[in-house]
């Protein structure tokens, strides 16, 4: 505060050496002067106040008669800052400076410009005007600016780091990319990807990270994104990790602007654990629990495919349904588990004697059923249930089970005794009883007398 003048002592208004104050030139300078919207003061060769404006006036919040006649450099510690650019101003150099203090000891104190310019007043002697701009109010202002600044940064620091930890501690990937190539990856993705961090990343084509059947997919959806046919997309593909581990992954993701460059921005979520529990619902709702064969369902589903290619080829297959016969007694005496043991051996044992394109399945019980395609005719399909039946009775042989174990065949050829899944199984099945009802082991081909 060394600026603020507080010396009570000045020069009286009106004192010997006080020099009559130069008039304004015309009626328009004194309105200029008296209208101007900065402080302006007439100062004399000695120092003293000759005239002042009525915004000076109210800056120093001091009324006229005491303004005049006050000389800055009469007080004894005219060493102020204002008394020592005065002296110089007086001495003819213009001076601009700022100041903060009471233009005459005891008053207001202000926040001002000051801009003194010496004016010669006759011989090496200069008067000065002085020119005082209140900065106070603008100084707070900027004060006020420049802290709210700090504020809002100190809050977009604090916010950029909480969402920096967002991301980063986030449990999918997030990623951003930029013409083919990743901008931006988050932790999680580079962990996925068994990359050691994020920064690893950026750079890395996208089609480097994907595995060679996905590149399609994700090519297409890029392009369909950029080109706005698609604004939000999620697809699933299978990425490829640098050590050439292989991800199922769902990715997704939209357009967005960036930096005004068109940015993919979006998640990745690792679905293996989904894709292995959805493949095995996906099994045992198509498989038997016990044989591990498959079910009704499946076999139906490849008996309506096979439908399907044989009416396309006009080939001709084979369903054949067969039964155990007296495996109760099996149950009965060696226990249920023997029972079991028995089928799922069976299972085997047909599954070896039958081709890849054939379908062995169990329908339930002791109940098997089987699709031969592209066959040429019973001579074909008694071939397969000789085979079959060697197989089966090495079942029992095999587990130590000493009654020998058979099984009763119907037989139905697709087209000759129909075109419908039902109805060529059911067939089947007619024949299958009447074989059963003849004795053990023996084959029928479903005929004209089932229905
Ligand atoms: N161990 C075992 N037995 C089963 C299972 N499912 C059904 N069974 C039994 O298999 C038997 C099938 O009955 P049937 O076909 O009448 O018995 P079968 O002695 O083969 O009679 P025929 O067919 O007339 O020769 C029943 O005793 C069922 O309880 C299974 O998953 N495990």
């Amino acid at each position: 505060m060394d600026d603020i003048e507080q010396d009570p002592k000045g020069v009286a208004p009106g004192h010997p050496g006080m020099t009559p104050a130069p008039e304004p030139q015309g009626i328009g300078d004194r309105f200029l002067f008296d209208a101007s919207p900065f402080g302006i003061f007439v100062i004399d060769h000695t120092g003293s106040v000759v005239d002042c404006n009525p915004i000076f006036l109210s800056i120093t919040a001091l009324p006229r008669e005491k303004l005049i006649g006050f000389n800055p450099l009469g007080s004894p510690r005219g060493r102020t800052t204002l008394g020592a650019h005065l002296r110089r101003a007086l001495a003819g150099e213009p001076v601009d400076f700022e100041t903060r203090h009471a233009f005459i000891p005891g008053g207001k104190i202000h926040q001002c410009r000051y801009v003194l310019q010496p004016i010669k007043s006759g011989g090496s002697e200069f008067s000065v005007l002085g020119l005082v701009e209140e900065i106070g109010r603008r100084k707070k202002q900027e004060q006020a600016v420049l802290k709210a600044t700090k504020t809002l940064k100190r809050q977009l620091a604090s916010e950029t780091a909480r969402f920096r930890g967002l991301v980063d501690q986030s449990l999918a990937g997030i990623y951003m990319i930029r013409d083919g190539q990743l901008v931006y990856a988050n932790q999680m993705l580079a962990q996925l990807y068994g990359v050691p961090s994020a920064a690893a990343f950026i750079g890395t084509s996208v089609f480097d990270l994907v595995a060679p059947e996905s590149r399609a997919t994700m090519q297409e959806y890029m392009t369909r994104r950029l080109t706005g046919d698609i604004s939000d997309a999620r697809y699933e593909f299978i990425g490829l990790r640098p050590d050439g581990g292989l991800l199922e992954l769902e990715a997704h993701g939209r357009v967005v602007e960036i930096d005004g460059q068109p940015t993919i921005v979006g998640v990745i979520i690792d679905i293996s654990a989904r894709k292995a529990l959805e493949r095995e619902l996906n099994y045992q709702a198509l498989h038997d629990d016990l044989t591990c064969l498959p079910n009704r369902k499946l076999f139906f589903d490849r008996m309506n495919q096979l439908i399907r290619r044989a009416r396309r080829e006009a080939s001709r297959f084979a369903v054949l349904f067969l039964d155990l016969d007296g495996f109760k007694t099996i149950n009965d005496c060696h226990g249920h588990g023997s029972g079991d043991q028995v089928l799922c051996q069976v299972a085997r044992q047909l599954s070896a004697c039958l081709r890849e394109s054939d379908t062995v399945a169990r329908l339930g019980g002791d109940e098997f059923a089987i699709l031969l395609p592209a066959i040429n005719g019973p001579p074909d399909v008694e071939r397969v249930t000789d085979a079959i039946q060697a197989r089966i009775a090495l079942a029992t042989k095999e587990l130590g089970i000493p009654e020998p174990i058979s099984a009763s065949i119907g037989i139905s050829l697709y087209p000759d005794q129909g075109e419908d899944a039902d109805r060529l199984l059911a067939l089947a099945d007619q024949a299958m009883y009447r074989a059963k009802s003849q004795g053990h082991g023996l084959v029928c081909f479903a005929g004209a007398g089932e229905k």
